[in-house]
């Protein structure tokens, strides 16, 4: 199936027509955020699922039942998606936890007003194509791609679900209000979870003692979260997401690219990268 199929254009960018309809954007476009709410954005694949874990978490005090109970997509859900609408979100206590892989120039009017905290998470953009790549084969909402060099140029150009990476990223490290968003990359988070995990939580304004924070981070390692039912997305019918072709909690590495792309397509991806990225002001972890 093609992406007219599969997809619908909104504001500029695809989104996958199986989780987002025009109903489920409105309700993101006219959505009430509070100072108080906690707000994950994230280019796709780039550690959503992995800071749904860390954030709960956190907010609960190390209290493992949201996770070990509620999906994430119902835990920290997505605001574009359907199932926002039917979760009460009006009616949650604060901290809400609240996610969205929508670029910052998408954001509704609400978000400017009352500007809640934003975690922003971003990953070296050549692991985030393997990422999406194997995903495409596994979700039947995405359109599978035809070879990787065809889905490659379609990453490098944007014409993907949510759009360009490059835009993404350059839209969130050049918002307004900085000092309520904190940057945080995937590879800072393989490289010190512990660490991360500390740093968040100063950033919500948590304090937690050291033997939380180890025990949080202990939780969110790919091996355990692997393990848990309402993080591994195994309750996903295999119709919509196949796990004999790919799994949703697949490697969780960093550089698996050097596995994918041939040296061709790394150096096309450089070029690229170096010409979009070059107004950015921004020392990526990756570089
Ligand atoms: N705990 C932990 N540690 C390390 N890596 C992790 C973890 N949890 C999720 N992942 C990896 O994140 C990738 C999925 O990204 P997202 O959760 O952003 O996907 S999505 O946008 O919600 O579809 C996907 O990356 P790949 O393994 O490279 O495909 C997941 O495996």
């Amino acid at each position: 199936m093609t992406e007219a199929d599969l997809y619908f254009l909104y504001r500029g960018v695809y989104v996958p027509k199986l989780i987002h309809t025009e109903a489920s954007l409105d309700y993101f476009q006219n959505f009430t955020f509070r100072p108080q709410d906690v707000l994950i954005v994230t280019y796709p694949k780039s550690g959503t699922t992995w800071m749904q874990e860390v954030v709960p978490l956190i907010v609960s005090g190390g209290d493992p039942a949201s996770v070990e109970t509620i999906p994430n997509w119902d835990r920290v859900p997505w605001l574009e998606e359907v199932r926002a609408s039917t979760l009460n979100l009006e009616g949650r206590p604060s901290p809400r936890m609240l996610t969205t892989h929508f670029h910052y120039s998408m954001m509704p009017p609400s978000f400017f007003k009352a500007k809640p905290k934003v975690i922003y998470v971003m990953r070296n953009p050549k692991d985030v194509f393997t990422s999406i790549f194997h995903y495409s084969k596994m979700a039947s909402f995405l359109v599978t791609p035809d070879s990787q060099s065809e889905f490659l140029q379609k990453f490098l150009d944007g014409k993907v679900i949510f759009g360009s990476w490059f835009d993404h990223v350059s839209g969130w490290l050049n918002a307004d209000d900085k000092d309520r968003i904190m940057y945080i990359s995937y590879e800072e988070m393989i490289m010190d979870l512990k660490e991360s995990v500390a740093r968040i939580s100063q950033f919500l304004e948590k304090t937690l003692d050291d033997e939380v924070i180890s025990k949080i981070a202990d939780r969110c390692l790919f091996k355990n979260m692997k393990q848990n039912n309402m993080s591994n997305y195994s309750a996903v019918p295999p119709e919509v997401m196949d796990p004999t072709k790919s799994q949703f909690l697949r490697k969780g590495i960093s550089g698996d690219w050097k596995n994918q792309l041939t040296a061709a397509e790394a150096d096309h991806f450089d070029a690229v990268y170096r010409d979009k990225i070059k107004d950015v002001q921004h020392k990526f972890v990756w570089d």
